[in-house]
């Protein structure tokens, strides 16, 4: 199936051109996290998220993905502990996601795709003044991955799907993302890597989290209708396939917090 998969994905052009240069270029995300090659690191210390839902600011359609914004000016939404030495403040979430339930995750598991991830982006607040700053500094980034696999509708997820499409800027509030995480969320592999959209930067502590989140096919089909370009720009395509493709581990070393 993997190889139908591939076959079928080679179909499947990525939402912008691959650049030539990337950033250094030795620390690309995503990446697939070969279980057997992940290293257990028993020194990694529990993940500390603490999100005040009141940070909740506005959802919007940013063309190749959704997101929904945090007030990162204080320390209210934060995560700290796992593998990071500095606290990092929450600024948005945002999916990636496939056609189909077949493919979509970006990150993949011994080669297995997911039909989308979630991304949870954090920034360095103890090292750095301002999220713009931060995305150009090695230790600069949080991202924490979830993956969604399809099966009982997400209570959570609901407000966020009746909220969508979200157009330009939409005001969206009092959503705790924590409703988003899985139950264990002490069950993570960390790497180092890059944001997976451009700048590319080799800015991010990855943190993916083992146990997915389970949530209804109807609920995935409504990330499917959102439109990659307004409608006024011309011709509608519908935004999917907004992830891109493994990149290679190069020397990287992923931990597991686990055995
Ligand atoms: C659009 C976007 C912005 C940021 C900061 C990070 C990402 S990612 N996919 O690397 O988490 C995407
Ligand atoms: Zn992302």
């Amino acid at each position: 199936a993997v190889e139908y998969m591939k076959k079928n994905l080679t179909s499947v052009h990525p939402m912008w051109l691959e650049p030539l240069e990337v950033p250094g270029g030795d620390r690309q995300s995503p990446i697939d996290i070969s279980v057997r090659k992940s290293v257990f690191d028993p020194n990694l210390k529990p993940l500390v998220a603490q999100y005040d839902p009141r940070t909740c600011q506005q959802i919007w359609n940013n063309g190749y993905s959704f997101l929904v914004e945090y007030d990162d000016t204080t320390d209210k939404s934060t995560l700290r502990g796992g593998p990071l030495e500095d606290q990092f403040r929450l600024c948005q979430f945002h999916f990636h996601w496939g056609e189909n339930n077949d493919w979509g995750s970006e990150h993949t598991v011994d080669r297995n795709l997911y039909p989308a991830e979630l991304h949870l982006v954090h920034w360095n607040a103890d090292k750095y003044a301002l999220f713009e700053e931060a995305v150009m500094e090695e230790n600069g980034l949080a991202v924490i991955g979830v993956f969604l696999k399809v099966g009982k509708t997400h209570e959570g997820l609901q407000k966020l799907v009746d909220a969508l499409p979200a157009g330009s800027v939409v005001e969206f509030t009092k959503f705790d993302p924590s409703c988003l995480l899985p139950e264990s969320i002490n069950e993570y592999w960390t790497y180092a890597g890059s944001l997976t959209t451009p700048p590319l930067t080799e800015a991010v502590t990855w943190i993916i989290m083992k146990q997915p989140i389970e949530v209804s096919h109807n609920q995935l089909a409504v990330f499917r209708s959102l439109l990659f370009t307004s409608a006024e720009e011309g011709v509608q395509k519908s935004m999917v396939n907004n992830f891109r493709f493994q990149q290679p581990l190069k020397d990287r070393t992923i931990r597991s917090s686990f055995t």
